[in-house]
């Protein structure tokens, strides 16, 4: 691991007042760093229409092809985006003192701060974030002690959103491998709204950049979740990893929301669906913005590979863990947490699909 400053006493920079891409910013991009390189025509995306009958086979096609998909008709109402877009925005920016007011504290989850892989790397990700669990009002009121109110409610009302929708996906991906019923999944409730489901906002914010192409926003990585939810600006930048085909762009597509399957649901799904290596990249001439609505079980719940999908050829591929068990493990082996959970070598060919992600660089 690098040794470097700690994020609690690293200064934040100054975005705005760097003309040239510091070199503890300049990212040694290695010349198989694209590899293996996508074309203009290369494949792209999925993009899945909630309405249309067709919805469950193509989310099931598409979580276990890419780990990754785009949806629309998704119900959220579009005007919340500019809502919560406009609150990021008017957070990114306040002045850096004022944002380190909400500084996340070494040891916490919430506030402001750099991606939290960030000591993983030798290189600093041109980015910042804010970071949100449960209430944002004490953040937020240290951010803006007379006008916080506002900005609370359309986070809370974006979560909710958020909250009702990372439901439906979650019964649209279950069901595409057959977890159908409400008894199949005990911590979606009587009612299976999955109610006491955890969650985090991130806010991502990536500031336009003098040297684009030696600098990197947000790092190669998958997420620890169950799903996330990612609504992006108009700004490209996010990639996702195609197992064989190499880094996809993913360009924004008005009201369409990016939905990727994290490693929780790789772990339920027993390895059928692969959780995305994914990363952001900076521009040149535009900021960029991203919102991650990071989706998982209440802290009590074991999440392991799902009883329908384990048998006499298809054992276990993983030992039962809580999201906090494998938010720590992510924190101490980040890319390797996935290997710290898994039980046993895979027998008769059996091939799990995140196996070959482990031979990605991440630094
Ligand atoms: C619930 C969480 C997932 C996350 C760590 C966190 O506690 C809150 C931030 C999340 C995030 C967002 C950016 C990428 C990521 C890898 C990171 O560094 O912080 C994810 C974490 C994750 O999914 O492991
Ligand atoms: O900014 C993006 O497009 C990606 C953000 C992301 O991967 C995350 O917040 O986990
Ligand atoms: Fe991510």
């Amino acid at each position: 691991m690098p040794s470097r400053l700690s994020d609690a006493i690293r200064p934040h920079p100054d975005f705005t007042s760097l003309q040239e891409l510091p070199d503890s910013y300049a990212w040694n991009h290695q010349p198989d760093y694209d590899y293996p390189s996508s074309s203009d025509d290369a494949e792209s995306v999925p993009i899945i229409d909630l309405n249309s009958p067709n919805a469950l086979q193509a989310i099931g096609h598409a979580c276990k092809t890419w780990g990754v998909f785009q949806i629309i008709n998704h119900g959220v109402p579009i005007g919340l985006f500019d809502m919560v877009e406009s609150t990021s925005r008017t957070l990114f920016s306040l002045p850096v003192n004022q944002k380190l007011k909400a500084a996340r504290s070494p040891d916490g989850i919430s506030g402001y701060g750099f991606a939290r892989i960030s000591s993983f790397f030798s290189k600093l990700m041109w980015s910042e974030g804010f970071t949100i669990v449960g209430s944002p009002d004490e953040h937020f009121r240290q951010l803006w002690p007379h006008d916080y109110i506002h900005h609370c409610d359309v986070i809370k009302e974006y979560k909710q959103e958020m909250n009702k929708l990372a439901g439906s996906l979650m019964w649209l991906m279950l069901g595409s491998l057959g977890i159908t019923a409400k008894q199949d999944i005990k911590w979606a409730g009587p009612k299976g709204d999955f109610n006491e489901a955890s969650a985090a906002l991130q806010l991502n914010y990536y500031p336009a950049c003098p040297d684009p192409d030696r600098a990197m926003g947000l790092a190669v990585h998958t997420d620890s979740t169950l799903l996330t939810i990612l609504y992006q600006n108009n700004t490209s930048g996010l990639q996702v990893l195609k197992e064989g085909v190499g880094w996809i762009k993913v360009p924004p597509v008005p009201d369409t929301l990016v939905i990727n399957v994290g490693d929780l649901m790789h772990i339920l799904s027993n390895g059928s669906f692969p959780s995305v290596l994914h990363r952001a990249m900076v521009n040149r001439t535009h900021h960029r913005l991203s919102i991650a609505y990071l989706y998982g079980p209440p802290s009590s719940v074991k999440i392991s590979p799902h009883p329908k999908l384990v048998g006499p050829t298809q054992p276990p591929l993983y030992r039962p863990v809580t999201w906090n068990e494998y938010l720590d493990a992510k924190a101490k082996h980040f890319n390797k947490a996935l290997s710290w959970v898994r039980v046993c070598v895979p027998l008769n060919g059996l091939v799990d699909v995140n196996e070959h992600n482990n031979g990605v660089k991440v630094g």
